[in-house]
């Protein structure tokens, strides 16, 4: 039978990471290894695919930003477009994993399998989890399996959702999780088996469309705690943001001052998205939040991080409140 023909685009992080020592794991220099390099190091690809790699750039994920999402989106579309690519797969760095995840999982055009990996440890490290993690990836991003299931990360055996999918630990590699909704399934020995799938749409399902785009809205992240105050969104809105996502404390709940400052950023036309600091369970709409009167909208189940690529690509779709909180009980 014909092996499935997987891409890998490389863009570093510690999958691609070097230590000056078999057990350095902490320390190390992120994104030095090529893509040929990360390719050669796990001959066992070829049981599972025709592997081709391309090196769309190099860095640590923590300075990921929309130009390099923009980039890759457009990288991703094009490469699923070719009649001899069944699948990509992404290696990144595993702090923003999640959040390009879930950009792409609203902007790939197409259902071919898109998987992303990472590691934790770097590729020198004694029992470094990146040769498997790589492994199980292309696997997974060959398999007919993975067809139609929109954009996958796979880390420690386990296959996660782009929506859901949460780094839960700064060391361990079981750092990936989908708290209480769920992780997808697992890959045994190169073969994946799925058991379950978000019921969001994604992908080829969505309305956002990021071929044309060369920018994407200003919006930035407010962090709620006790003695809140409006110095951050203040800068933001003096910066010109078009949106502002607030993790609120609790239920998305904000301060007083915080409150009336939002209502009136609001009224200059600025969004305002109500998310939390809390790891699960959904911000809610009205109550004592009185969203409809302030005109806000809530994050529901997303994360403030994964509330701010979704008020991105909604402000480019549209400017109307309740359009967008369409959006985010949609995606
Ligand atoms: N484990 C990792 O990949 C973390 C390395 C680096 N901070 C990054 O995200 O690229």
């Amino acid at each position: 039978a014909e092996k499935p023909k997987v891409v890998i685009l490389a863009t570093g992080g510690t999958i691609a990471g070097t230590g000056n020592t078999s057990t350095t794991t902490v320390g190390y220099t992120a994104a030095k290894i090529g893509v040929d390099a990360l390719i050669a190091a796990v001959p066992e690809l070829s049981k599972v695919a025709d592997v081709s790699g391309e090196q769309v750039f190099q860095i640590a994920s923590e300075s990921m930003t929309n130009d390099h999402w923009l980039k890759l989106a457009k990288k991703v579309n094009e490469t699923l477009k070719r009649k001899d690519v069944d699948g990509v797969v992404i290696t990144h760095g595993t702090d923003t994993i999640e959040e390009t995840a879930y950009f792409l999982n609203l902007v790939v055009k197409s259902n071919k399998p898109v998987v992303i990996v990472g590691a934790m440890r770097p590729a020198t490290a004694i029992s470094a989890d990146g040769p498997i993690n790589l492994y199980n990836a292309v696997a997974l991003a060959g398999s007919k399996e993975a067809i139609g299931q929109g954009v996958l990360v796979a880390l420690n055996d386990e296959i996660q959702g782009a929506r859901d999918v949460v780094k839960t630990n700064t060391m361990t590699t079981n750092t990936f999780r989908s708290p209480e909704l769920g992780s997808l399934g697992y890959i045994v020995s190169g073969k994946p088996n799925f058991y379950r799938a978000s019921t969001r749409k994604h992908t080829s399902n969505t309305e956002f469309d990021v071929s044309k785009l060369d920018s994407l809205p200003a919006v930035n992240i407010a962090y709620g705690s006790a003695n809140a105050n409006t110095l951050a969104i203040d800068a933001f809105a003096a910066a010109g943001d078009v949106g502002i996502v607030y993790a609120g404390t609790g239920n998305g709940s904000l301060a007083a001052p915080v409150r009336a400052r939002l209502t009136e950023l609001r009224q200059k036309g600025i969004h305002i998205n109500r998310s939390s600091r809390i790891s699960n369970g959904p911000t809610i709409r009205n109550g004592e939040n009185n969203d409809d009167k302030t005109d806000f909208t809530v994050a529901d189940t997303l994360s403030p991080q994964k509330a701010r690529i979704l008020l991105m690509l909604a402000l480019t779709k549209t400017k109307d409140s309740q359009e967008i909180q369409r959006m985010f009980y949609t995606y």
